[in-house]
């Protein structure tokens, strides 16, 4: 993949304060993920010039926004717990203590049937993704193997994480405790080294599932227990530590019960080395001055998780004292204590918690001048929370959060078209219905309603899936280009289609393993979604070693495939068609080292590549005499490593959402009716 240009809607959260809306902003994000360059304001009639001081075209992969569309930074859930998810919406008429022995302790003790962990993390994983958090703070069980399941699961959906296993070995029911502080402390550490070997080439502090310290909570852990884990913290400075706080007020009479010699409840995580800058607590409700100006001193961040906290009556968090007295927060949605996996929920709730705290002020002489304290916050606030607060909080402000060249584009790409089919947000005017309206105005509106009314539904994910062949069998995804379609004129019903791939990257190695693989669309105007099951075969140069496995799958067809009917077509003059179709941009990105390897020597290596290729026998190239071998050299290479990739479709499943009720054919081949090869079934949509 080369540059990919956004133009189009973007909010960013500036501070604490404020927020840019920049209604035609033109973003650039190269091929490692990472945010180019933004110019915040480029008119359309400025967009070429704009590319073209850049280096780039509106032919290189250019991605241009539709009016109701807008990127914001992806969102942070600073506090969650994964096994928890499937009691989501139980328990509320529980306060803490009692609602962890009575609803929580037994879901989690299941988890120690890994087969039932994996079926139960992948779904979770997933929902939490397609809810737009792309950051989160895991906590798994006790069970050190359901944990590196967790830790896999996210690692193959490329979510960014932080994961840990819980420790507690004391003050939990006799079925789901760890035996001893040495067996926690052991499994703990195996869990660190597993995650960081998740992804060996990549930096610890790069990498994007990393590992977390999770003593539960003091009430869970033995004084020899935090001792030991205060050691681990010690000896690895960067671990990230994750912990409750100040949750409940019979949590916080029996902590102190059970640790006399500690100030306070924070207190006795500083006592054992595990308040630093990179601890975050979750809930912080009740803390006393002195422990907000030890979490203040020490740098640690706080996890405001307001749903929960109104959900099990803990308490009201008074976030914007927090943030007076300049303590990171940011926001966690802490299932199934919350009963909702989504941030947005977390910033409506956070919004209510503010508002109730601003009906009954407290004295605060601790903050002369008091600008957030008690009062109703902002949505500048609330979006800094549940992104750069987040960031912050998890130690990676200077990765994410933002809309920052330099940062990695962790983004969400939010619609508030009436057909995203959230009625929540219905009926939003588009720039182009209020064309009286100031664009930025406008935005505006779009994002007030997106935050308080919005739903995963607002926010479109994009996508091939291939299997992987390792032990886990895992769906590949990747956004291709469907680049032509031919048909032969004996058997129109039965088509090609023809997409491309570089010949050296993992799919073609997944696709060798099972020709069997899967292309979706969604068409938004139209309401539908196309699935196409389909064999896939691919097509590299002639002289490729790989080219013999193409020659038998062609040799082999049988009949009433599609590629049987293309055994004697000229695949080596398609090839090079497609090719030369494709921008020069385009074109060059077959010219780099092979897709996903390590980049060696950073992005000064990879400025080094060619931006373009241009055919250097084709007079109109005009490439000077001197460049005319390396310009031959780079066009010879990257058709070397083009190769078409071909789908056979086996059934197609078409959704229609527009129609009412709503419909879904199932197309099955059926091979041996030469009238009715393609066979319909209604199923339920
Ligand atoms: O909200 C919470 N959820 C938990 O699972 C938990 N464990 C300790 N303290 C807790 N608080």
């Amino acid at each position: 993949m080369s540059t990919t240009i956004y133009y189009g809607a973007v909010v960013n959260p500036r501070s604490l304060q404020a927020y840019d809306l920049w209604p035609r902003c033109l973003l650039a994000v190269n091929a490692k993920g990472v945010i180019d360059w933004v110019v915040e304001d480029v008119q359309p009639h400025e967009l070429q010039d704009a590319l073209a001081s850049k280096g780039h075209s509106l032919e290189t992969d250019f991605v241009a926004l539709k009016d109701g569309e807008f990127l914001i930074p992806g969102f942070v859930d600073t506090h969650t717990h994964a096994p928890q998810v499937p009691n989501m919406g139980t328990g509320g008429q529980y306060q803490l203590l009692d609602w962890l022995q009575n609803v929580t302790f037994p879901m989690e003790a299941k988890f120690k049937d890994v087969s039932f962990a994996k079926t139960t993390y992948e779904s979770v994983v997933r929902r939490i993704i397609d809810s737009g958090t792309t950051t989160c703070c895991y906590y798994g069980t006790l069970h050190l193997e359901a944990t590196k399941a967790l830790a896999d699961i996210i690692h193959s959906f490329g979510q960014r994480a932080f994961v840990g296993k819980c420790n507690m070995n004391r003050e939990s029911p006799a079925y789901y405790v760890e035996p001893t502080a040495a067996a926690s402390v052991d499994a703990t550490k195996e869990l660190i080294n597993y995650i960081r070997n998740l992804s060996p080439a990549v930096s610890k502090e790069e990498q994007l599932v990393q590992p977390i310290l999770t003593p539960r909570f003091a009430i869970s852990c033995t004084d020899e227990l935090l001792e030991s884990l205060g050691n681990v913290a010690k000896a690895d400075p960067q671990l990230r530590i994750q912990t409750h706080i100040s949750e409940n007020l019979s949590e916080i009479a029996f902590t102190k019960s059970l640790f006399p010699k500690a100030s306070s409840y924070a207190g006795v995580y500083d006592m054992f080395g595990l308040l630093r800058d990179n601890t975050v607590l979750a809930h912080a409700v009740h803390l006393s001055e002195d422990e907000v100006n030890l979490i203040k001193e020490r740098k640690a961040g706080i996890s405001h998780c307001p749903t929960s906290n109104f959900n099990l009556s803990s308490g009201v968090a008074p976030v914007g004292y927090y943030l007076d007295k300049g303590i990171k927060v940011g926001l966690g949605t802490d299932v199934s204590g919350g009963f909702n996996i989504s941030i947005l929920n977390a910033i409506q709730n956070a919004s209510i918690a503010s508002k109730v705290c601003s009906f009954n002020p407290k004295e605060r002489p601790d903050v002369p001048a008091p600008v957030l304290t008690d009062k109703a916050l902002p949505i500048a606030t609330l979006f800094y929370l549940a992104t750069m607060g987040g960031a912050s909080v998890c130690g990676l402000e200077d990765q994410i959060g933002s809309m920052t060249a330099g940062k990695s584009f962790d983004a969400l790409l939010v619609t508030v078209q009436n057909n995203a089919g959230n009625p929540g947000i219905w009926g939003i005017e588009t720039f182009e219905q209020a064309e009286d309206v100031e664009s930025k105005v406008q935005l505006d509106g779009w994002f007030e309603r997106f935050l308080f009314g919005g739903d995963d539904r607002n926010i479109r994910v994009a996508q091939l899936a291939t299997t992987d062949s390792n032990a886990l069998h895992r769906p590949r995804v990747r956004s291709i280009i469907v680049r032509a379609a031919i048909s032969s004129p004996s058997n129109p019903q039965l088509p090609l289609l023809i997409g491309s791939t570089d010949i050296r990257t993992p799919k073609v190695t997944q696709l060798g393993n099972s020709s069997k693989a899967e292309i979706s669309w969604w068409v938004d105007p139209a309401q539908h979604q196309f699935r196409i099951g389909a064999d896939v075969y691919w097509v590299p140069q002639p002289d490729h070693e790989l080219y013999p496995k193409f020659s038998a799958s062609l040799a082999n067809a049988k009949d009433g495939t599609g590629l049987a009917l293309f055994k004697a077509y000229d695949w080596e003059a398609k090839r090079i068609e497609i090719f030369r179709m494709m921008s020069p941009g385009m074109k060059a990105a077959w010219c780099r080292p092979p897709p996903g390897s390590k980049l060696e020597g950073g992005e000064e290596e990879a400025k080094k590549w060619p931006a373009q290729l241009f055919d250097p026998d084709d007079p109109e190239s005009n490439i000077p005499s001197d460049q005319y071998e390396e310009a031959k050299r780079n066009w010879n290479f990257a058709l070397k490593n083009f190769a078409l990739l071909l789908f056979d479709p086996i059934d197609i499943d078409v959704v229609d959402l527009a129609s009412r009720p709503n419909t879904r054919i199932f197309h099955a081949k059926n091979p041996n009716e030469h009238n009715e090869i393609w066979k319909q079934e209604d199923l339920v949509p």
